[in-house]
């Protein structure tokens, strides 16, 4: 994701970039789960489309190396904790995408998942910023449990590159509603909702992870389902392939680019408190309707994970 900002941590005040250099709609932009339009400027860049197409090479060149690395023996090692995987290929895919967008672009910014676990600060300024998670579902890549990010590749609305595990977070602005969500839910006992586990194993944050699942899944919901990728099962959302989604820590490259596809489909993201989404803050609540999302605000204790721009272990 390509993602310029005026204030440093919030989310639903960034500006947004044009890429076609059109006014953007701004009232069917970025409307966040309370109702409000919170975008507060618009600005644009003149070599946007040129950026276009430099991360469309970048994606294919990043997906061959993951298609061809998911074959091979994986050197794994773990982060912030033992469940926290890396591989190879997530340093490589990064240092492939960083190298040669800041070749490009020299004035650009970065925040990426293994340049931040590296010691990186993670700071979102007024810079164009490209948000990158390398390889999201990276323990699924290492079993081989493939949950493929299949291209949507659509050369007018919000672009979400991605080639099997690899996915480029990229945002498209567009605003024109070509993709609304179909499904829109407002009946939480017919809705589907997905969350991930988070690193956080102790036996205090599993009482709350299974209480908040129990609490949904008592509903009574259709069902809780994780698969193991937090963008992708965001991206459900967006799809209407599933009616809610939430977690506690994931970071802000889980969310970045599936907020913004969520939101263009017509769907709702916000703070697990119900207020605005705070990219920073590690936590989300996204869903169609407001209706459900409010109903999956109102069932969740909380779990800290710190923040992504003050806490860099992730484990405050
Ligand atoms: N510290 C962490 N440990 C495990 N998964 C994490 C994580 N932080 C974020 N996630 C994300 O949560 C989902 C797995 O439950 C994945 O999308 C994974 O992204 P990742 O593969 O890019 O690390
Ligand atoms: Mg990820
Ligand atoms: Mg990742």
């Amino acid at each position: 994701m390509l993602y310029g900002s005026r204030r440093r941590d919030r989310f639903e005040c960034s500006e947004v970039i044009d890429v076609s250099c059109r006014p953007l709609p701004v009232n069917t932009l970025h409307q966040d789960g309370t109702g409000r339009f919170p975008v507060t400027r618009l600005f644009v860049m003149e070599d946007w489309s040129d950026c276009l197409d430099v991360a469309v090479q970048i994606a294919r060149r990043a997906g061959q190396v993951v298609q061809s690395a998911v074959k091979q023996e994986k050197q794994v090692s773990s982060k912030s904790t033992p469940t926290d995987l890396v591989t190879e290929a997530d340093h490589q895919v990064e240092e492939l995408i960083i190298s040669t967008l800041r070749d490009k672009y020299p004035s650009h910014r970065f925040i990426g998942e293994e340049s931040s676990a590296a010691g990186v600060k993670c700071e979102l300024t007024d810079a164009p910023t490209w948000i990158i998670d390398p390889i999201d579902g990276t323990c699924n890549f290492v079993h081989r449990y493939r949950n493929h990010h299949i291209l949507c590749l659509n050369h007018r609305v919000n672009m979400f590159l991605s080639s099997q595990h690899t996915i480029l977070h990229f945002q498209f602005p567009h605003g024109g509603g070509e993709h609304r969500i179909c499904c829109k839910e407002r009946d939480v006992s017919k809705a589907l909702i997905l969350t991930e586990i988070g690193a956080k194993r102790d036996p205090a944050t599993l009482d709350i992870f299974l209480g908040n699942m129990k609490k949904l899944l008592s509903a009574p919901t259709h069902g809780v389902r994780i698969i193991g990728s937090s963008t992708l099962a965001l991206c459900h959302i967006a799809s209407g392939a599933a009616e809610a989604y939430y977690q506690y820590g994931l970071h802000c490259w889980d969310i970045a680019a599936a907020a913004v596809i969520i939101r263009e489909a017509g769907g709702c993201v916000m703070d697990t408190t119900g207020g605005p989404l705070d990219l920073m803050s590690r936590r989300v609540v996204a869903a169609g309707t407001r209706e459900i999302a409010d109903y999956v605000v109102k069932q969740l204790q909380p779990i800290n994970y710190g923040r992504d721009d003050t806490d860099p272990d992730g484990l405050a």
